[in-house]
């Protein structure tokens, strides 16, 4: 069985690359070890089901340290009548004193603070009581519904509604409507009212629940470790492997050796190497699975309405640098997010993020110093068609002015760079091996929640799609959820697990329809 195919890093002319995690990967450079790109970690408590990598690492038989963050983002925000100086914001690790903080700048919206977050952890609790496997596998789902009927009916009731509307109800000031939104957008790309609600549930709570903490040793050590674990427990993980091709061909069907169907049977690698299996499952995006693993012509239908559904977020423009720790006073947050002008959140480059792990692991960087990841969301189509020194030209730009932008949060920073190095929606796009070096999908019209998002399985027998291009999206613990889920369905397709083939089918057709018609 061929099972994860595409632990190693890819470059766009598909030539495999040499470390393993993706975006979740870390890279060394003159004493610094830079995150590629997620460094804000979820998922990783000791209690409840929700701690998808504190279990994702214990399936292999690890464990990983990590450090209790006690603030999960800094937000800078705008000016304002009610706020001349900005909206200054800290999501603290505590519950409590995060309320506390934003009813003071909202204290005529106390009641409404309450009721949309305290409609967030409804769906938290809900989340975190279940076992978290295969929706698309009805035997468990069933199982689901009798040993928790409340918690299922409550995901049921909410798998639909999106978190703008929830908003909505509770809250009035436009001031805080728009403070929501920047909670959305800064991980699902959208405003609240694109962005589903179970997501804004898990991403709202488990900040204070398990609480953000960062991995010692870096981001990339996850995935290190997985390796670590998948290898000594026989499997192979292979590196500078690139998949250009996924083979699909006439094989007998599932459960009748008889009949001839068109299924997935194997990849072709860079170097023609030709490796067969019964199983395929695809971490690539699926317009890098589906139009580039596999042809256009071989494209079923159900892939090109999730094109309806979908389209591709933007890039990020990245800044890893390294600064004078003077720049940075005691009681400086990790996370930060500057928006000056809600006008301008959605745009390229409109929004900022910042990333200083070495705060809390000072192993990152060299003494001295801190390392400080800058990126801001932007589009592929602005760096084509640069000759290379216009190209290193426009990155130098780029990242003066994101620089300077961030002075007003951090007094000195240019001054205090003491390295750089500066990645385009271009670098994303070939060391990622994502199309465009796109964040992920993002809804293309108004979603009905997340009743648009495919599963694991695709209309290809024997392929598979996991990651952010399926349920529940964007995120770390979202795409390992999605790993448990493909997981799951994989062992009961291959009889490795008890499922209920009799309900499969019909279970299936019913779940793709309203897929489709959402
Ligand atoms: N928490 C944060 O701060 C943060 C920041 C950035 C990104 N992220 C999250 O990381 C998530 C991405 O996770 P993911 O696992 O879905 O995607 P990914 O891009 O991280 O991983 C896909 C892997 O497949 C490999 N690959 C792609 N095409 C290949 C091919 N043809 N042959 C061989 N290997 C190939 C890639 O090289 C990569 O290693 C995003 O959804 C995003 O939300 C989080
Ligand atoms: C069958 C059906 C459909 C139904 C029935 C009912 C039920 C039972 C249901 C159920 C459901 C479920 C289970 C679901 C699940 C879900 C989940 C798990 C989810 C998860 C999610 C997560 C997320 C979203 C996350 C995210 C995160 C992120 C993205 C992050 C990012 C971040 C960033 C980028 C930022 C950074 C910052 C700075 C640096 C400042």
């Amino acid at each position: 069985m061929l099972v994860e195919m595409q632990i190693g890093l890819c470059d766009s002319v598909g030539r495999g690359y040499t470390i393993p995690g993706g975006s979740a990967g870390h890279f060394k450079r003159e004493g610094y070890t830079f995150d590629v790109g997620s460094s804000m970690m979820f998922g990783f408590g000791k209690e409840g089901t929700t701690n998808l990598m504190t279990r994702a690492l214990e399936s292999v038989g690890k464990h990983l340290d990590t450090i209790p963050d006690p603030t999960q983002i800094h937000y800078h925000l705008p000016v304002s009548k009610a706020h001349p100086d900005g909206l200054h914001v800290r999501v603290w690790r505590d519950y409590e004193e995060f309320v506390e903080e934003l009813t003071a700048c909202f204290p005529h919206e106390a009641k409404g603070i309450r009721g949309f977050y305290g409609e967030c952890w409804k769906v938290f609790n809900a989340l975190n009581s279940l076992e978290l496997k295969s929706l698309e596998e009805p035997r468990y789902l069933l199982q689901q519904f009798v040993r928790a009927p409340l918690a299922c009916l409550t995901l049921a009731a909410y798998v639909g509604v999106n978190a703008g509307d929830v908003a909505r109800k509770h809250i009035k000031d436009p001031e805080l409507l728009k403070f929501i939104d920047i909670e959305c957008y800064c991980w699902s790309t959208v405003a609240a009212v694109d962005t589903p609600m179970i997501n804004a549930g898990m991403v709202f709570c488990d900040r204070h629940y398990g609480g953000i903490n960062y991995p010692k040793g870096g981001v990339g050590r996850i995935a290190e470790l997985l390796v670590d674990g998948i290898e000594e427990r026989g499997g192979e993980v292979r590196y500078r492997a690139g998949v250009q091709r996924i083979l699909v061909e006439n094989a007998p069907a599932d459960g009748d050796p008889g009949e001839q169907s068109s299924r997935a049977v194997g990849v072709v690698l860079t170097d023609g190497t030709e490796i067969r299996a019964k199983t395929v499952i695809s971490n690539a995006t699926r317009w890098d699975t589906f139009g580039r693993l596999i042809s256009e012509e071989q494209m079923p239908e159900a892939e090109k309405l999730f094109r309806g559904r979908y389209k591709l977020a933007p890039s990020f423009l990245s800044i890893h640098a390294g600064v004078k720790e003077q720049v940075l006073p005691p009681g400086t947050d990790c996370h930060h997010i500057v928006v000056e002008d809600w006008a301008r959140m959605e745009e390229p480059l409109g929004t900022l993020f910042v990333s200083i792990p070495s705060l809390l692991d000072a192993g990152l960087s060299p003494e001295g110093t801190h390392l400080f990841h800058a990126f801001a969301p932007d589009w592929v189509a602005d760096w084509t068609g640069l000759e290379p020194k216009a190209y290193e030209a426009k990155k130098e730009r780029t990242a003066d002015a994101i620089f300077k932008r961030l002075e007003a949060a951090f007094p000195g920073l240019a001054e205090a760079t003491v390295y750089r190095e500066v990645g385009s929606p271009r670098t994303h796009r070939r060391f990622l091996n994502r199309k465009d070096g796109s964040y992920g999908p993002i809804p293309s019209r108004r979603p009905r929640g997340m009743l648009g998002m495919p599963f694991n399985r695709t209309a290809i027998p024997g392929l598979y799609c996991v990651g952010d291009s399926t349920f529940p999206g964007q995120g770390v613990n979202a795409v390992v959820f999605s790993g448990f889920g493909c997981g799951h369905r994989v062992a009961c397709d291959l009889g490795l697990e008890q499922g209920f083939p009799a309900l499969d089918g019909p279970y299936n057709m019913l779940l793709g329809a309203i897929r489709d018609r959402v």
